[in-house]
């Protein structure tokens, strides 16, 4: 550890500016955040402890593999390949003295001049099959609205001509089942919201078509991360990746169940945000 009151990343690094949410640098807690070198197209994220490090390694080098499984499987990793960040493989990095695994992937940040980035959790329920009851509590009684909308969000980070505006978790918990549109209002409000609503809507689909019929992973207490241009000299692109996998699981067959009814939800308010304005 070093000799101040946080960790130093590793030489040569920043600790990545625009991480919303997950697991920060805190000497407290003894965990570090993700890093990335100045003007590097990606970034660095350190491979959680235990099962959850090892899941989601696991979780990428399933999604690269093209030639494996029968033709359903081949199907689903093809498309999954494009609704997460690319990743380049696992490096071993030293932090003050101890030796950590770091996921390598793609910033997806970097084609944008000014990002308005948000994080959105995932699922009915945000602990997987093997948590303990304490975890299952714990995870219940941190957002109720949870087991109905199917989703929380974890936050955003707006860049703007003037600055950059961050909300964090405890903002995305302050709203409920009747206001959530507010929430995904004031994300989607450094434009115009008929430039990028409809790219969004249909990016939703797409995934959500995926969801539908993918038979290869379940994906517990996973986000979604939404990226737009706010930059009004620029074209109004926007991407959504799938991305935190550290609890996801086979699928066994089955429908994600705990996934997509919050991915459905999410569709419908951004179809009535968009109609609200019309
Ligand atoms: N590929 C990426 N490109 C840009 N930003 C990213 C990428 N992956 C993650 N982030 C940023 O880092 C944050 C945390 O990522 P992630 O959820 O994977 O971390 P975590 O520590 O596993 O989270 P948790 O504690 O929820 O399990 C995200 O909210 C996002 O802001
Ligand atoms: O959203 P918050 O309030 O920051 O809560 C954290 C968040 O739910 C993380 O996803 C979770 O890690 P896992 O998803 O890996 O369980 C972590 O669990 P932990 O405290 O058990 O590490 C929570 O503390």
């Amino acid at each position: 550890m070093s000799s101040g009151d946080s960790f130093s990343p590793p030489s040569g690094f920043e600790w990545f500016a625009d991480q919303i949410a997950g697991h920060l640098p805190s000497i407290v807690k003894r965990q570090i955040g993700i890093v990335k070198r100045p003007g590097s197209t990606v970034i660095h994220k350190p491979c959680q402890k235990g099962s959850r490090g090892e899941r989601e390694v696991n979780a990428y080098h399933t999604i690269l593999r093209n030639d494996e499984g029968d033709e359903n499987t081949r199907r689903d990793t093809k498309i999954l390949r494009n609704f997460v960040p690319r990743f380049h493989g696992v490096e071993i990095m030293e932090v003050d003295g101890e030796e950590h695994e770091f996921l390598v992937l793609d910033d997806i940040t970097i084609n944008y001049r000014l990002p308005v980035i948000l994080d959105i959790k995932m699922g009915l329920v945000t602990y997987d099959p093997l948590a303990s009851e304490e975890k299952r509590i714990s995870e219940v009684t941190k957002y109720p609205p949870q087991s109905t909308l199917g989703f929380r969000i974890s936050g955003y980070r707006m860049h703007t001509p003037e600055g950059v505006l961050t909300r964090d978790k405890e903002w995305g918990k302050s709203f409920d089942e009747k206001n959530v549109h507010l929430a995904l209002g004031e994300y989607l409000s450094a434009k115009p919201l008929r430039e990028v609503v409809p790219q969004f809507v249909q990016k939703l689909q797409e995934i959500s078509s995926w969801f539908e019929v993918q038979r290869l992973l379940h994906f517990y207490s996973s986000s979604l991360l939404l990226i737009y241009e706010a930059d009004s000299s620029l074209p109004p692109s926007i991407d959504i990746k799938l991305i935190d996998f550290s609890h996801t699981y086979p699928s066994e067959g089955k429908p994600d169940s705990n996934y997509i009814p919050g991915l459905t939800k999410l569709l419908e308010i951004f179809e009535s945000l968009y109609l609200s304005k019309q």
